[in-house]
């Protein structure tokens, strides 16, 4: 369970008076999660989640949730925030960005079959199309973050570590990111980030991450999370062929897209092997905290460099 932030019963009651979603009769910590502080809320009106947002500043969540509203409104099974009786978005408690959604039915995935992964490349073509009619806002530009937080990181590694990442951010350092297609995305569609119904999509969650940047990236990050076994650590290519052919079925790539297909990998799990190695080594305190490993993402980096693990 990831809470940062405590929220007592009488503070969320009051918090609650800003929309029109009923009386508060019960809230809980949700068990899952690592960057937010998460809450179920049941009120007389029905069951929500609450959201204090800990993983970025308030100034993002314009973007990020003007761009869940889009998406839900144009029938993309995602979260929708619920709106303040003032009309915002967002509000704030317990000096957090408070965001309120409707609660899904369903459950996020832990190990999603291949069925699940075909629904979700759909679903993630959908996101790009339908995200390429906004602005490319909050652009990230994914080597350099990496770069960044390389250069913090370094230090706390051992020295087989320290040369591997070395060649790791050279390698990916290569990609010309102007050449690519590129808007609002997703940048975290993690299967624990999309709640399903059996087989059905019942909706993404967790848009916390998103940002504009290549859709290409944002495609290497689900094939590498919905493809790779951590545990096991083997990757699906079945799968993958699949996932990527039903996301194609909706939005080809372009030849340039295909081409950096590999390499854009490799950067997906350079990414995430980093972001876990900071918190393991730079850990946010709070009453409950989880963290993912970093070993599973370094050695599907590793697998990804040698081309064990590829896309036909
Ligand atoms: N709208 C929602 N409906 C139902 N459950 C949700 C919803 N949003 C989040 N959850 C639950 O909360 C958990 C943590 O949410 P998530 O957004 O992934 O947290 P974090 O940002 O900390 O990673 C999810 O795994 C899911 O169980
Ligand atoms: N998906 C990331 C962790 C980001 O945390 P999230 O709970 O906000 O998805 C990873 O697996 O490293």
């Amino acid at each position: 369970m990831s809470v940062y932030t405590s929220v007592s019963f009488a503070e969320l009651a009051s918090y609650l008076e800003h929309y029109n979603v009923g009386a508060l009769s019960h809230y809980e910590g949700i068990s899952a999660g690592v960057e937010n502080t998460n809450y179920f809320v049941d009120t007389d009106q029905g069951r929500y989640v609450l959201t204090l947002v800990e993983s970025v500043s308030a100034e993002k969540l314009p973007f990020i949730l003007g761009l869940v509203d889009h998406l839900a409104v144009n029938n993309l099974p995602c979260a929708q925030p619920i709106h303040l009786n003032s009309g915002e978005l967002f509000g704030e408690l317990n000096d957090k960005p408070a965001v309120l959604m409707n609660c899904l039915s369903g459950a996020p995935l832990t190990k999603p079959n291949n069925q699940q992964a075909l629904v979700i490349g759909e679903a993630l073509a959908k996101f790009h199309q339908l995200s390429s009619r906004l602005p490319v806002e909050e652009y990230s530009h994914i080597p350099q973050w990496c770069n960044e937080l390389g250069a913090k990181l370094f230090e706390k590694l051992s020295k087989a570590d320290q040369d591997f990442l070395s060649d790791a951010l050279m390698a990916t350092g290569e990609i010309d990111w102007t050449t690519l297609p590129a808007g609002p995305v997703h940048a975290d569609l993690f299967p624990d980030n999309a709640m399903f119904d059996g087989n059905q999509l019942s909706g993404l969650i967790d848009f916390y991450h998103a940002c504009s940047t290549p859709y290409l990236y944002d495609l290497c990050v689900t094939l590498n999370a919905w493809c790779f076994d951590e545990q096991l650590n083997q990757f699906d290519q079945d799968k993958a062929q699949q996932l990527l052919a039903s996301y194609e079925d909706v939005r080809p790539l372009d030849p340039i897209e295909h081409a950096l297909l590999p390499i854009m990998m490799q950067t997906a799990a350079l990414r995430f092997w980093l972001s876990r190695l900071r918190d393991y080594h730079f850990p946010t305190a709070g009453e409950d905290v989880t963290q993912k490993a970093p070993e599973g993402k370094q050695r599907l980096l590793k697998g990804l460099i040698a081309g064990n693990f590829h896309i036909n």
